[in-house]
């Protein structure tokens, strides 16, 4: 990609529609990922599901992530973005298929068929979306880098939402598979439109000349250990707050049907509130973060609201409504000053490094902790007959979401020093540490 846009290069226009291509992509990929937590109580009715083989239904995608991601980054690099993208497209449409097959040709082995999906999902969607976050920073490094990132999230949570709002479809929701066969079909279209996307690459680099595999940062071992401790910081807070929100949505459709009553579609709307309210909130919270800087203090304060929803859930007759909002807030707040913070900490060579360490740790944490999860509400005996069972599976994201806000004040205590990076500052350049 060249830097300044010459004549002879793609338009603006074209760039949107790159972006656009590859975000709807991203939907696909988010939709697939999501639809299988308002499917829990039907997978627990038909094949008798534990809570511990459901927390290991994202166990399995994250190791597959943690086996891969490296890698898959390595890939990027040396295939480039586009074909990169058709190929964890391919893996990602195909796991999505053995999720939504597999049960139904061995139901003896249900749990251990999805699980087999869920690994191959795995692979697919980590990888496409280290590519996916590529083809932002190429396409848009100097330009509106920011409001793309943000748009291509929105885009893809857009797929979360739609997701968590499916059981409104009845008509599917009559038992396990249909919901997972329309999952299957979306990522045909994820896979669909990563062709899309590398067509329009391809065209451009044929045209312009544009499209470098190669151009890529690499991670190198050696750097891993060396960035400094507000990096470490900012770490510590992706994986607490990430294995608190995404376990959260793994089990929020059995909580919210087993502990307040309400029926799988109530619960599927109270949860979508979560990427509906983290849609509109991040391009304003970038946008903020922006123009008056305090991002620590604003990942603070974003940290500090997912601690009460879990208590309030679990001993207040309060609106779950209002606990969906709080959850929201920080699930638009906290991913909009995260990601782009990271930019501040480290040296822009070692970006790619920084990112791939952040999401490995976020794998490790959040795959402990949907399988803890799902051990403390079986060991609990969670159910419906057994409300009170849910108590030490809140008690436990409370803890962690505690354990984020502890991680945001030490980063904003060390940023208000005079070894700050800038984060608290307006309008910085991001700048090598
Ligand atoms: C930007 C961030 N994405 C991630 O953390 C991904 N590693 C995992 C996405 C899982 C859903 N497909 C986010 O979504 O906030």
């Amino acid at each position: 990609m060249t830097d300044a846009p010459t004549p002879a290069s793609p338009g603006r226009g074209y760039r949107w529609l790159v972006l656009l291509a590859c975000s709807g992509a991203m939907f696909g990929n988010y939709y697939v990922f999501d639809a299988l937590y308002p499917v829990t109580p039907l997978l627990e009715q038909a094949f008798g599901f534990t809570g511990e083989q459901v927390g290991l239904l994202d166990t399995s995608y994250n190791v597959a992530a943690l086996l891969t991601l490296i890698a898959g980054g390595v890939l990027v690099d040396r295939l480039g973005t586009a074909r990169s993208a058709v190929l964890f497209g391919a893996v990602g449409a195909a796991g999505s298929a053995l999720i939504a097959f597999l049960p139904a040709l061995a139901p003896g082995h249900a749990a251990l068929g999805m699980m087999a999906g869920r690994f191959v999902l795995g692979v697919g969607s980590e990888c496409f979306i280290v590519a996916a976050t590529t083809v932002v920073g190429r396409w848009f490094k100097g330009r509106e880098i920011s409001f793309a990132l943000a748009l291509q999230l929105l885009i893809a949570r857009l797929g979360s939402y739609a997701a968590d709002w499916s059981p409104n479809l009845r008509a599917l929701f009559t038992s396990w598979q249909p919901p997972l066969l329309l999952a299957a079909a979306l990522g045909g279209v994820w896979l669909a439109l990563a062709i899309v996307y590398a067509a329009l690459e391809l065209h451009a680099a044929r045209r312009y000349g544009t499209a470098r595999a190669g151009a890529t940062d690499k991670l190198v071992l050696a750097d891993l250990v060396r960035f400094d401790r507000a990096y470490w910081w900012v770490v510590g807070l992706c994986v607490a707050f990430y294995a608190t929100i995404f376990p959260f949505r793994t089990f929020a459709n059995l909580f919210l049907t087993d502990y307040h009553g309400v029926s799988n579609e109530t619960a599927g709307s109270l949860k979508s509130v979560l990427p509906l309210l983290s849609m509109i909130g991040m391009p304003i919270f970038g946008f903020v973060a922006d123009r008056i800087g305090k991002r620590a203090l604003l990942m603070a304060v974003g940290s500090a609201l997912l601690v009460p929803p879990f208590l309030l859930m679990a001993y207040t007759h309060l609106p779950l409504q209002l606990s969906m909002a709080l959850l929201g807030l920080a699930f638009a707040l906290v991913p909009a000053v995260l990601w782009p913070a990271v930019t501040y900490l480290v040296p822009d060579a070692r970006l790619g490094s920084a990112y791939a360490l952040m999401t490995f740790c976020q794998q490790v944490g959040w795959a402990a902790m949907s399988w803890g999860l799902g051990r403390v509400k079986d060991a609990g005996g969670a159910s419906a007959a057994h409300p009170a069972g849910w108590l030490p599976v809140m008690w436990m994201l409370a803890a962690l979401a505690c354990a984020g806000f502890a991680f945001s004040f030490l980063l904003w205590r060390s940023e208000r020093g005079g070894r700050g990076h800038g984060l608290e500052r307006a309008q910085v350049r991001p700048e090598a540490a």
